[in-house]
């Protein structure tokens, strides 16, 4: 969520599509729910986008090889723990067409052109024991990241760029907390 929102007042034409989307799917009538989800690609673009540049686990959990099989010409003996550094595959400019810039337009682009992102995206892993709780995550980060966007109108709290450094940790976290400006959207201020 403060990687999305980071991302989107540094980027306020996404902001923008973003917000149109929301009125013209939802309007400001009714707050968003989570049956709007499935009317709002572009919202969820923007959440893959992040999490293609700012993975919550970039080398997901550690997996142990239950016997020795070979990876990418290694062998690798049973009992080996592996990593897999899924932050290095979302942003390695071989796989991902400017993998620096946020431009959550490529997944339309892959959905009109029918191709998938198959392992070049996993922030929930993959397989066996990738995440159960990806479709939930994406329902719910989806619900509150659009109810912020039509509830608030969001702006940097100064004229310059929010700092996207990184912390450190198992987790990818920013250095420091995001600090942002915002006001209530006048047509929601009933609903809320
Ligand atoms: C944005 C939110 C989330 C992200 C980015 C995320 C990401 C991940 C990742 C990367 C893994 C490791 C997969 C692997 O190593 O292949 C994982 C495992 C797991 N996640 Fe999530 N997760 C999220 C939300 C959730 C939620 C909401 C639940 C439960 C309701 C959940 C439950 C689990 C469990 C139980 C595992 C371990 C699966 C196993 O080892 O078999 N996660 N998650």
């Amino acid at each position: 969520m403060e990687w999305s929102l980071s991302l989107l007042l540094n980027h306020p034409e996404v902001l923008k599509k973003a917000q149109a989307e929301i009125e013209y799917q939802v309007g400001h009538e009714r707050l968003v729910d989570e049956s709007d989800m499935t009317q709002l690609p572009y919202l969820q673009s923007i959440i893959k986008e992040t999490l293609r540049m700012y993975p919550l686990a970039p080398l997901l959990l550690p997996h142990l090889a239950a016997s020795e099989c070979m990876v990418g010409g290694f062998h690798i003996p049973a009992g080996t723990t592996l990593f897999v550094n899924a932050w290095a595959i979302q942003n390695d400019p071989n796989v991902w067409e400017e993998p620096e810039r946020f431009k959550p337009e490529r997944f339309e682009e892959e959905e009109e052109q029918g191709t998938r992102n198959g392992l070049r995206l996993m922030p929930f892993g993959s397989g066996r024991r990738g995440c159960p709780g990806e479709g939930l995550a994406m329902r719910v980060v989806g619900l509150v990241l659009g109810s912020l966007i039509q509830c608030f109108y969001w702006e940097r709290p100064t004229i310059e760029k929010v700092d996207m450094t990184k912390g450190t940790g198992f987790n990818l976290a920013r250095a420091q907390p995001l600090l942002a400006k915002c006001r209530s959207h006048p047509a929601v201020f009933d609903s809320l």
